[in-house]
């Protein structure tokens, strides 16, 4: 596993922390994870990671088909999306990934020092109403939306999060994230 560290440890040498350049837009399906991680992603100037495009074929039928996923059918995902996360890291870069799950985002976490995590938190009616207005544009179905809610673990007491209300305008939700991210205000490992 590559894992690469993106802030200098607090006070060693005098050094200045830097900002994180690497960050996880995070929550159920339909709170804007891929919205505001592509937009957020180009303000930045950094790349973009679409956490759906490497869910293998089997996740995919699986979801198209309303089942949800086990924590066995994300493992290879989470560790794929890791590998990403580094790749890009030194550069900057935004992943939209749902990293419902302590374990999950755990797992990301690992590969990249100072991982930080947006989490856009969306009540259930908007997530349904937003996935059900998507229609066929999408294969994940709205009929999901519960089981997202049911495995969701909120990451309040995590280091380097910024939480985020996913029902307030785009604009707004762009403008804190990258003034987080400018101060970077959580304390590094
Ligand atoms: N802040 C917002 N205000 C209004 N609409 C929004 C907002 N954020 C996202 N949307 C809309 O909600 C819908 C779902 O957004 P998006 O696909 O980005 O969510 P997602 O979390 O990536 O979902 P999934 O995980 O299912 O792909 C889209 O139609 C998007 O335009
Ligand atoms: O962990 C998961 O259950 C999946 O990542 C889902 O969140 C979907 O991929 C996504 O919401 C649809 O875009």
């Amino acid at each position: 596993m590559q894992k690469i560290a993106l802030s200098s440890p607090a006070g060693a040498l005098g050094a200045t922390v830097c900002p994180p350049r690497a960050v996880v837009v995070m929550g159920v399906s339909g709170s804007g994870k891929s919205t505001v991680g592509e937009m957020l992603a180009r303000r930045q100037g950094w790349a973009f990671v679409e956490g759906d495009a490497f869910h293998s074929e089997g996740n995919h039928a699986k979801m198209r088909a309303g089942i949800p996923l086990t924590d066995e059918d994300r493992e290879s995902w989470l560790e794929a999306l890791g590998c990403e996360l580094a790749r890009h890291a030194a550069g900057g870069v935004v992943l939209s990934c749902s990293a419902l799950k302590r374990a999950y985002r755990r797992r990301l976490r690992a590969h990249v020092d100072g991982l930080a995590f947006i989490w856009l938190e969306v009540g259930r009616d908007a997530a349904h109403r937003r996935v059900a207005g998507r229609g066929d544009r999408h294969f994940f179905p709205a009929t999901l939306i519960d089981s997202q809610f049911a495995t969701l673990e909120p990451p309040h007491d995590e280091a380097g999060l910024l939480h985020l209300d996913s029902e307030r305008p785009l604009e707004e939700i762009l403008e804190h994230a990258a003034e987080w991210l400018r101060r970077n205000p959580h304390a590094h490992p």
